[in-house]
């Protein structure tokens, strides 16, 4: 199952076979604590991805698929429709946690599958249990490899001595292993190019100044944090010769959902004719959906009125607090994948690659 071409340091969600349960590192901890859960309730995981101690959205779709499969093996009851029902009602507490990231449905609708197809066949729950093990752990490996090998393609895109721009973690704290966007540097990085990182803070849950800063000094990758607002800034003044960002929904039209904050650096990219990338496994990319689908996600205003839990304003002033933007496939030089790099237009040649 592992034998991965590259070494894999940090994991944001994995199965323990001990217990048959799934763990994961709580992300609202870091950088200062390093605290593992592991549960086998899907209520409990469900908590963690509301709250974001799991999130990213490729761990978030691994998340769900393990919580599934460590369900499944606690269900008590033999009969195998009771089965299904319970097994399919913790599917559905799932499906309700976060509307924007197309990886959390890619994922239960595969778990889905392979529970409606096996209990067809007639099998016996203890069946259905190891095929739903085997799906869980599939996604698992094929998120960490689709990942490595979308940075190795992104790698190529990446010059020698230059200096990166990444807004939010699209690192090996989204993703099951290695990143997208910081998997491409990794994969740079590991290929001997010298590359450096601007990344910026990422308001109000700062997964920029707490995960992707602690995920790449821990590689040794050259770091530097920046204000989210400082972005248009810095790559004006020329300090950027590429963005690589991550995502959470790529639309059959190519819109990009991703990070509130992502549009913003998008524009001044392409103002200044830097390449604006975005990495992302073809788990992301839903051709199905237009622009017309995006739900963008609305989290608690709180978020953005205190910094670390205190209040930065009056408690009760309303505030905004959309998770997450929309950039035009106009401002998208390619998007990378693990099948190869997509360049527009996107509506032709999104569905090209996929059938690859
Ligand atoms: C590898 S995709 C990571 C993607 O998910 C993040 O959102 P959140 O931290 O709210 O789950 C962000 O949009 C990243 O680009």
């Amino acid at each position: 199952m592992n034998n991965y071409p590259y070494p894999i340091k940090i994991r944001a969600v994995w199965w323990r076979e001990e217990d048959k349960s799934i763990c994961w590192i709580n992300t609202k901890e870091l950088p200062f604590k390093e605290e593992i859960i592991c549960s086998s309730d899907p209520g409990r995981v469900a908590k963690a991805i509301i709250e974001m101690e799991i999130r990213g959205a490729p761990a978030i779709g691994v998340a769900a698929a393990l919580a599934i499969a460590s369900y499944a093996y606690k269900v008590k009851t033999r009969d195998i429709d009771s089965f299904y029902r319970e097994v399919d009602s913790a599917i559905n507490i799932l499906w309700n946690t976060r509307p924007t990231a197309h990886n959390l449905f890619w994922a239960l609708r595969r778990m889905r599958r392979k529970l409606h197809e096996a209990v067809e066949k007639g099998v016996s729950v203890d069946e259905v249990v190891e095929i739903l093990e085997n799906e869980a752990k599939n996604i698992m490996d094929e998120d960490i490899r689709a990942n490595i090998k979308l940075g190795e393609y992104g790698a190529e895109l990446v010059p020698d001595n230059s200096t990166i721009l990444t807004h939010c973690n699209a690192g090996a704290l989204a993703t099951a292993a290695f990143g997208t966007a910081e998997g491409i540097m990794r994969a740079a990085w590991y290929k001997g190019k010298k590359i450096k990182v601007i990344a910026t803070e990422t308001r109000p849950v700062l997964q920029g100044a707490r995960l992707t800063v602690w995920e790449l000094v821990k590689e040794g990758i050259p770091v530097t944090l920046i204000t989210d607002n400082m972005a248009g800034y810095v790559i004006r003044k020329g300090l950027v010769d590429l963005v690589i960002v991550g995502a959470d929904r790529i639309t059959s039209e190519g819109y990009v959902v991703n990070k509130i904050g992502t549009y913003m650096i998008a524009l001044a990219a392409k103002r200044k004719g830097i390449p604006f990338y975005v990495a992302a496994p073809t788990s992301t990319i839903d051709l199905e959906s237009t622009i017309n689908d995006i739900v963008i996600e609305e989290r608690n205003p709180d978020e953005v009125r205190k910094v670390l839990e205190k209040y930065i304003t009056l408690p009760d002033v309303s505030a905004l607090n959309y998770a997450f933007d929309i950039t035009d496939p106009d401002l998208v030089t390619a998007i990378i994948t693990e099948k190869g790099v997509i360049k527009p237009p996107y509506n032709e040649n999104l569905p090209k690659i996929l059938k690859k």
